[in-house]
C-alpha cells in the first residue's frame, strides 16, 4: 500500500516536471528577446506547486529546471563548459525554486491568520508576486552571468523584461495553476476557501459565452492595433476590462481564473501573428492591470452570496422555515394600510397545546420536530397570500389579507382537524389552540395582534384546541 502510494507520488511528481518543461517550452514560444518572454508561466506553475504540494515538489521542480537549462544552452547556442553547465543549472534551480518558495511560504502564512478576508490574501499575492519574481529575476540573472550563460553586458536590456515576464505570469496564471493543483492534490498544504463557490444570479449569460465575448473584444483590440499601428492605438486592449469585469463578477474565482489564463494566451496569440511585438510592454501591462482588478472583483460575488445567506436568515426562521417576526411587522403593516382604505383582513395567534410538556416527556428534538411538522401544516392549509411567521417560542401568527372572520375561522378549524390527525412526530399527539380577530381602520400592529392574543388566552382557558374569535365592536 505504502508502496503504491511512492509510486503513485513519483507519477505525479513526474507529471509535475513534464507539465512544468511544457509551460517553460510555452514560455519560450512567447519570447519577444533573448531570455525574456511576454509571460514565463513556469514561475506560476513553480509558486503554485510550492504552495499546494510544499517541499515534496522541491525535487520535480529542480530536475525540470535544470534540463530547462540545458534545454536553453542549446537553443541559444551558449558556448560554455560541461561544468559551468551544470553549476549554472543548478545555481539557477536553486534561485527559481528559492525565491517563489520564500514567497509561497510567505503567502501561506498570511492565508492562515486572513482566512476570511479574500481582499486582504490578494493583496498579500500581489505584493509577494512583486517581490518574489524582482528576487528570482536578480538571483537567475546572476547565477547565468556568473556561470557564463549569460553575457553580462546583456543584463541591462534583459533584467526588467525577464521581472515583468516573470511577475505576469505568476499574476495571471498563478491562480489558477493553484486552483489546478488543488483540485488534483489530495493532501494540499494550503488551503482558502473553495474556488468554485456559488455566484450571483442576477447577472446572466453562459460562462462561455462571456468568454467568447472577452476574446472577441481583445481580438478586436489587437486587430485595430495592427491596422492602425500607433501606439495610442494599443491601448485599445484595456477595453477588455469591461467583458472580464462582467465574467469576473458573476462567475466563481475559478472562472475569472480560467478567463485571465485564456486572454493572456488569445494576448500572445495575436502578438505572434499580427506582428505586434513592439507594443510589448503595453500588453504585458494589460495582462496585468485586468487579472489584478478582476482578483479584487472575485471579492465581490462573495459578498453578494453571503448578503443573500443574512437576508434569509433575516427573512424566515430557520427552524421552521416561517417568516421572521421583522418580516411579519412589514407585511402586516401593509395589510394594515389596505385596512385603513376599507379592506378587512384577519390575524390568527397560533400555539401548540402544553409545549412545555412535550419538550420535557419526548425531549427538544421532537420538540423541534412538532414546531416543523405545525408550519408544514399552517402552510398547506393556506394561500400563498396569506403570511405563516414564527413570532416566538411556539407561537405562530397568520395573516389573512381580504378575508372575513368567518372564512378564517373555517379555515382555521379545518387546520386544527389536520393537526390533531397528524402522525409526524412519533409518539406525540399534537393539538394547537387558537385566538383569531379581524383589523379595524384604527388598528397598528400591537392592538391588532392584542386582540388576537386575548383571544388565544380565552382559548387556552376554555380547554385548548380550539378556535375564539375575539369580534369587533
Ligand atoms: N423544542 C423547542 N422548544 C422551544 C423552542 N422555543 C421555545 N420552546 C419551549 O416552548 C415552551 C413554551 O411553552 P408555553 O407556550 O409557555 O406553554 P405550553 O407548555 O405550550 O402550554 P400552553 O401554551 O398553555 O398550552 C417552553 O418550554 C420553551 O422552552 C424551540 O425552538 N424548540
Amino acid at each position: 500500500m505504502n508502496h503504491l502510494t511512492q509510486t503513485q507520488r513519483l507519477l505525479s511528481g513526474t507529471g509535475l516536471a513534464v507539465a512544468w518543461l511544457a509551460v517553460w517550452g510555452l514560455g519560450h514560444l512567447a519570447e519577444f528577446t533573448a531570455h525574456a518572454s511576454v509571460w514565463y508561466p513556469p514561475s506560476a506553475l513553480t509558486f503554485a506547486a510550492l504552495l499546494v504540494i510544499g517541499f515534496r515538489s522541491v525535487p520535480y521542480l529542480f530536475v525540470a529546471n535544470f534540463i530547462a537549462t540545458l534545454w536553453s544552452v542549446w537553443i541559444y547556442d551558449i558556448s560554455a563548459s560541461g561544468p559551468e553547465i551544470v553549476a549554472g543549472g543548478i545555481a539557477n534551480a536553486i534561485a527559481h525554486i528559492g525565491c517563489y518558495g520564500i514567497g509561497a511560504a510567505l503567502l501561506q502564512r498570511i492565508a492562515d491568520r486572513q482566512k476570511h478576508s479574500l481582499p486582504r490574501i490578494v493583496i498579500a499575492f500581489l505584493g509577494i508576486a512583486t517581490g518574489a519574481s524582482m528576487a528570482a529575476t536578480i538571483t537567475v540573472i546572476s547565477s547565468l552571468v556568473i556561470f557564463g550563460l549569460l553575457e553580462a553586458r546583456a543584463v541591462a536590456e534583459t533584467w526588467l523584461a525577464f521581472w515583468i515576464g516573470d511577475f505576469v505570469a505568476l499574476v495571471v496564471l498563478g491562480p489558477l495553476c493553484g486552483a489546478l493543483l488543488l483540485k488534483l492534490e489530495r493532501s494540499p498544504v494550503f488551503w482558502i476557501e473553495p474556488l468554485d463557490v456559488v455566484r450571483q444570479d442576477s447577472l446572466t449569460g453562459a460562462f462561455g459565452l462571456k468568454l467568447l465575448i472577452t476574446a472577441v473584444v481583445g481580438t478586436a483590440a489587437m486587430v485595430a492595433t495592427a491596422s492602425i499601428g500607433t501606439v495610442e492605438s494599443a491601448f485599445l486592449i484595456f477595453f477588455l476590462l469591461i467583458p472580464q469585469m462582467w465574467l469576473t463578477h458573476s462567475e466563481s474565482p475559478l472562472g475569472t481564473a480560467v478567463s485571465l489564463a485564456a486572454i493572456s494566451f488569445l494576448i500572445i496569440l495575436w502578438l505572434g501573428v499580427l506582428d505586434l511585438a513592439e507594443f510589448v510592454f503595453i500588453y504585458q501591462f494589460a495582462i496585468a492591470i485586468v487579472a489584478t482588478t478582476a482578483y479584487f472583483g472575485i471579492a465581490i460575488p462573495l459578498l453578494a452570496s453571503d448578503n443573500e445567506q443574512l437576508r434569509e436568515r433575516l427573512m424566515f426562521d430557520r427552524l421552521t422555515g416561517a417568516t421572521s417576526r421583522d418580516l411579519l411587522y412589514f407585511q402586516a403593516g401593509q395589510e394594515l394600510a389596505r385596512a385603513r382604505r376599507g379592506a378587512t383582513s384577519c390575524l390568527a395567534v397560533v400555539d401548540l397545546d402544553r409545549f412545555k410538556d412535550i419538550n420535557d416527556r419526548h425531549g427538544h428534538t421532537r420538540g423541534d420536530r412538532s414546531l416543523v411538522e405545525l408550519a408544514t401544516i399552517m402552510r398547506r392549509e393556506t394561500r400563498s397570500t396569506d403570511v405563516v411567521a414564527r413570532y416566538g417560542g411556539d407561537e405562530f401568527v397568520i395573516v389573512f389579507p381580504d378575508t372575513t372572520v368567518d372564512d378564517a375561522r373555517e379555515r382555521l378549524e379545518a387546520l386544527l382537524d389536520e393537526v390533531r390527525s397528524s402522525t409526524a412526530v412519533p409518539g406525540v399527539h399534537l393539538t394547537a389552540s387558537v385566538g383569531l380577530t379581524e383589523s379595524v381602520p384604527e388598528d397598528d400592529f400591537a392592538s391588532w395582534f392584542e386582540r388576537a392574543d386575548a383571544a388565544l388566552l380565552l382559548a387556552k382557558r376554555r380547554g385548548r384546541d380550539r378556535v375564539e374569535v375575539n369580534a369587533v365592536g
